[in-house]
């Protein structure tokens, strides 16, 4: 009641037109300034300011998202360390791309790697997995955890679940091979999702099947919305925070496809309910086995990470060897020679082919220049180092964010000679080979590489083995190859990777159809 007569008596006191229009001039100023002050200061007096760069870049964090949006950073970076002479460039007021190979075995170490810089990788969204947790300690917790799952006693459980999902595959591309192209990048993204799901979920979603005439899939368009989203929510935390406390009912208006990934989130809480009250009851091995000391919802994250991490990439690196091999008409020859002696079943498991140089000189290839996470990991120059962190003669102050990348590592042409762009199989076969392989960054190095690349691997010699060694394969002539855009994980733009498909003739005679029980499900 006082407060109400408080308010009655007392009138607020109003501005005059002219004294609202210089109240909001003088602000503006202040503002202009304050920003050129903070941007003299970051240019001139930051800790950084020795290191060269775009001005835009020391300034403001927005400029490496610019460039990210253009969609393929990597090649821009490689142009600026080209044009400023440096081996560290300043990419954000506080971030440093490195593109020295040496020291990519000090960040991204196995005893003392450089933390992971969490707010990068707090925009996927999933918490304390073990590819998001930036604490020692608990990663260390939670890969021990998994890791025999992904060993390769575990990958071989796993086999015959590749099979099966490969003789899906095949079988539904004889059926359509003489009416139509068949955009095997779909085709590919189906396939390893839907290993990983039966890996992480112990449930497909039957994606392979889900299209009569196709491989599209309401799971795809989800991934596409997640990985859509990625850059943009890296780049507005603030928004990405306010979108917790959106109903997805909401957003969905908004954007269509954000109905999907509430269905994806839907499908992983269904399988686990499922695990949860019927245990697995596959005949192979499901993260969640390993997962009964973590909290329920950090078991879907977990396995919602693994199918995220493990799916489109696997199948980007298949798109871009099968575009690769298919484009060499020689190194297509000598793949298909190579197969020629492998007979279905026994020759097609994966200890019998992992012996066939020339198809593992492929595989290695497609990952080195598929590198399907082609962009820089960011990490931040510990505290505690022994020694200075010093590139280019100069040191890097504790802290600062830095980072490498796959494509950094891959194109570098005193490691892999003038052709160091061009696929060439032959590379992994020449006596000094055995060296390049700690130059391949594929899955990263050190104690937060890659955890599924055994399963990868695998899923990409067995696909490609079956694909060579079945089906002669073709571009369509009038094809342009699809755009590629780094959105963590490499995607391509449709339609894909389109491959006309007829059965390969053996000595003249027309090769059987593949019977899915008796040929690959053994
Ligand atoms: C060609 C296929 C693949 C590529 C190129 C790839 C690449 C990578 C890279 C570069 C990292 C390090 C990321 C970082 O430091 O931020 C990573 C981590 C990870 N990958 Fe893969 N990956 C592939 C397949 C898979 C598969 C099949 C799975 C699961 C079945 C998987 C699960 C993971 C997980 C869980 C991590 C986090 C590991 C940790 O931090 O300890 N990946 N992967």
């Amino acid at each position: 009641m006082a407060l109400h007569l408080f308010w009655q008596e007392k009138e607020l006191p109003t501005l005059s037109q002219r004294e609202l229009v210089s109240t909001l001039l003088a602000t503006t100023l202040l503002l202009i300034l304050f920003r050129i002050l903070i941007s003299v200061y970051y240019q001139a007096f930051h800790p950084l300011s020795q290191f060269s760069g775009p001005p835009g870049a020391a300034t403001s964090r927005h400029w490496v998202y610019r460039v990210t949006d253009r969609g393929f950073p990597e090649e821009d970076f490689e142009r600026l360390h080209k044009q400023y002479q440096t081996h560290v460039l300043r990419i954000g007021p506080n971030e440093l791309h490195i593109s020295d190979v040496e020291q990519y075995r000090i960040i991204y170490s196995q005893s003392k790697p450089f933390p992971k810089y969490g707010t990068f990788y707090e925009a996927f969204n999933t918490p304390h997995t073990v590819f998001t947790e930036t604490d020692r300690d608990m990663h260390k917790e939670r890969r021990r955890l998994l890791n025999p799952l992904f060993s390769r006693v575990g990958v071989f459980k796993l086999e015959p679940v590749i099979h099966e999902k490969v003789g899906i595959m095949l079988k539904k591309i004889d059926r359509l091979k003489e009416s139509q192209s068949i955009n095997v990048y779909d085709a590919f993204r189906c396939l390893t999702t839907e290993v990983i799901m039966e890996f992480a979920f112990a449930k497909s979603a039957n994606m392979l099947e889900e299209n009569e005439t196709t491989f599209e899939s309401w799971f795809l368009t989800a991934f596409d919305a997640v990985s859509g989203s990625l850059w943009k929510l890296q780049e507005w935390p603030l928004v990405r925070k306010a979108l917790y406390f959106v109903p997805t009912s909401l957003v969905s208006l908004v954007d269509p496809q954000i109905a999907y990934v509430a269905r994806m989130l839907k499908f992983a809480e269904s399988c686990l309910q499922h695990y949860t009250i019927h245990g697995n009851t596959t005949p192979h091995p499901v993260v969640f086995d390993n997962l009964s000391s973590v909290s329920y919802d950090f078991k879907v994250t977990e396995a919602l990470d693994v199918l995220i991490a493990g799916a489109d990439t696997t199948a980007s690196t298949l798109t871009t060897g099968v575009l690769h091999i298919l484009s060499s008409p020689d190194i297509h020859a000598k793949l298909r020679q190579a197969l020629n002696n492998t007979e279905e079943p026994t020759g097609m498991q994966l200890l019998e082919l992992e012996k066939i140089d020339y198809l593992i000189a492929c595989v290695k290839e497609s990952l080195r220049i598929g590198m399907a996470v082609p962009g820089r990991l960011p990490r931040v120059v510990p505290h505690d180092l022994l020694q200075p962190f010093v590139v280019d003669n100069k040191v890097i102050p504790p802290g600062t964010v830095v980072s490498m990348s796959a494509y950094t590592m891959h194109t570098n042409e005193d490691v892999w000679g003038p052709d160091a762009q061009k696929f060439n199989p032959h590379r992994w076969l020449r006596p000094e080979s055995k060296g390049l392989d700690q130059y391949l960054c594929t899955f990263s190095k050190g104690s937060r590489m890659c955890i599924g690349q055994n399963v990868a691997y695998a899923e990409i010699i067995i696909v490609m083995a079956y694909l060579f060694r079945n089906f002669e394969l073709g571009l369509p002539q009038d094809f342009v190859p699809p755009q590629r855009r780094d959105l963590f994980t490499m995607g391509y733009s449709q339609p894909g990777l389109p491959i006309h498909f007829s059965r390969l003739e053996k000595n003249g005679v027309r090769s059987r159809p593949l019977s899915l029980d008796s040929d690959i499900t053994k």
